[in-house]
């Protein structure tokens, strides 16, 4: 397997692929045969990139500086192709590709990693079928596929002119979350969930994801973005799916990603009137960003899923940066029962997916509080993932899946197409921006989006 990194200079590579690869590596994940090529514009030498490569496990890996063992046949495997790559134009890295080849066989399936800035996706992959390193590889498309509903499906027809869409892995790296995967797991592995799964029984479905992050690393590109389609769009919207879809016949790959995909086609397009925008207030300050900027770093919208299962069950999504804490849960509020019972919470019973880190599920239950009387107290446990088992942080688990050909925890065209008619009345129609304190909570006009029981 030959794994080409476009992009392998820049910060995502850094943070995360880098450390991810190193990471299959010392778990002796990857195949017993492979080779890593950096491709940037600029020239460096394999040792210079390899220092580079060091650096980044370094700084972002989970278990800090690499053993000299692990880290030496690691490093042996790694080169460098300098020269940037497009139609006119290949650079180094066909040579480079043969070098490998020579090394590790003729037949290596080759696996373009594309951590490049969006708006070049298409000519990379324009490139890559002009100099015939299409034909049978696996193609990773970082995201945004697409920034607006006109280059998505410019994209998609340049992607679909090179390759056919079982080579393609869009990643989107919540899906790679362990949390994530259990949504489905507990839900049908457990009846008690799987009978109660449905407006009959659900209130409301919140995804909340808040960081205290600013964007300082990133104003360009978070400035020409904005929340919206940085987080909502994207993550929290692949979240949703996960949750809303119906079950799938197995939980094979073609199977999840078809039911995920089908789900999101009964996402009703967005009211501008049930979504708010904020801004924090130190925005504007930030080097990079105009003085009059009005980007929203924060949004809170109500979705709706247009199936039976989840009629009338509002999805309340939020998220920003600058927010006064980190999290990223998702929680199913259930109703409260008809019955002896009254004055019981509106968050009594509630089932959570920590979707952070190593990730935990919680369940919240309204229980009887010891002592005379029947006072009620609401009480919560909790199961953390890691002391299950020793899971793979998302993009490791991601990329495991593309060297493996599993398609299951990417996206699809058919999907991600109707998310943009989800996203186009808020696009077209953009909600005011409301400025927030920087460590808020965020603008107080969300509150009015949540039901009874407000955001958890
Ligand atoms: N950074 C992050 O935290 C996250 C990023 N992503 C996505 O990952 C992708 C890469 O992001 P990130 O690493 O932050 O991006 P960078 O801005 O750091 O760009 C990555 C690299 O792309 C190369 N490049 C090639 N062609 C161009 C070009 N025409 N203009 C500018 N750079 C070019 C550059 O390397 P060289 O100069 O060596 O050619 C650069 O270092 C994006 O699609 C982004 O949306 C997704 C989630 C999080
Ligand atoms: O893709 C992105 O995700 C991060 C949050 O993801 P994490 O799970 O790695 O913390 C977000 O901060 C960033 O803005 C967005 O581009």
């Amino acid at each position: 397997m030959i794994v080409v990194l476009f992009g392998s200079t820049g910060d995502l590579a850094k943070r995360m692929v880098l450390p991810s690869l190193y990471e299959l590596h010392r778990r002796r994940l990857l195949p017993s045969e492979w080779t890593l090529i950096g491709n940037g514009r600029g020239d460096r030498t394999d040792d210079e990139f390899r220092s580079h490569v060091h650096d980044s496990i370094v700084e972002f890996g989970d278990d800090g500086p690499p053993s000299e063992s692990d880290w030496q046949s690691f490093a042996d495997r790694v080169h460098y192709a300098g020269g940037g790559f497009a139609v006119d134009d290949a650079g180094q890295l066909p040579d480079v590709i043969e070098r490998a080849r020579s090394e590790i066989g003729a037949d290596a399936t080759l696996v373009h990693y594309l951590a490049l800035p969006p708006t070049t996706f298409a000519a990379y992959t324009e490139a890559l079928a002009a100099h015939d390193l299409a034909a049978g590889a696996r193609v990773v498309y970082e995201k945004p596929f697409g920034t607006s509903p006109e280059s998505f499906t410019e994209l998609d027809e340049a992607v679909h002119r090179a390759l056919d869409e079982e080579q393609v892995y869009r990643i989107d790296h919540f899906l790679g979350k362990e949390s994530t995967q259990n949504l489905h797991v507990l839900r049908f592995a457990n009846g008690l969930f799987e009978g109660a799964w449905n407006a009959k029984h659900v209130e409301e479905i919140q995804i909340d994801v808040p960081e205290t992050l600013d964007i300082a690393d990133r104003a360009g590109f978070y400035d020409a973005t904005g929340a919206f389609l940085d987080m909502i769009v994207t993550h929290l919207f692949q979240v949703a799916a996960e949750v809303a879809m119906e079950p799938p016949t197995s939980l094979g790959a073609d199977d999840l990603l078809d039911a995920r995909q089908a789900v999101i086609a009964a996402f009703r397009p967005l009211d501008p009137a049930e979504v708010v925008y904020g801004q924090y207030e130190g925005y504007r300050a930030t080097e990079g960003i105009a003085d009059d900027s009005s980007t929203e770093t924060f949004v809170a919208a109500r979705l709706w899923v247009d199936t039976d299962r989840w009629h009338g069950v509002p999805f309340l999504l939020r998220t920003g940066k600058m927010l006064d804490r980190s999290a990223q849960r998702l929680s199913v509020v259930f109703r409260r029962p008809d019955g002896p019972l009254t004055k019981l919470p509106a968050d009594g019973t509630v089932l959570t997916f920590d979707l952070a880190g190593d990730g935990a599920i919680q369940l919240t239950l309204t229980v009887k509080r010891p002592g005379s009387g029947t006072d009620l107290d609401v009480a919560r446990m909790e199961v953390p993932l890691d002391t299950l088992g020793d899971g793979l942080p998302p993009y490791a688990r991601l990329i495991a899946d593309v060297l493996r050909g599993d398609r299951s925890l990417f996206t699809r065209p058919d999907g991600l197409a109707h998310v943009w008619e989800v996203a186009t009345p808020v696009l077209q129609h953009p909600p005011e921006v409301h400025p927030y304190p920087d460590g808020s909570r965020g603008p107080a006009a969300a509150a009015d989006l949540a039901g009874p029981g407000g955001w958890l």
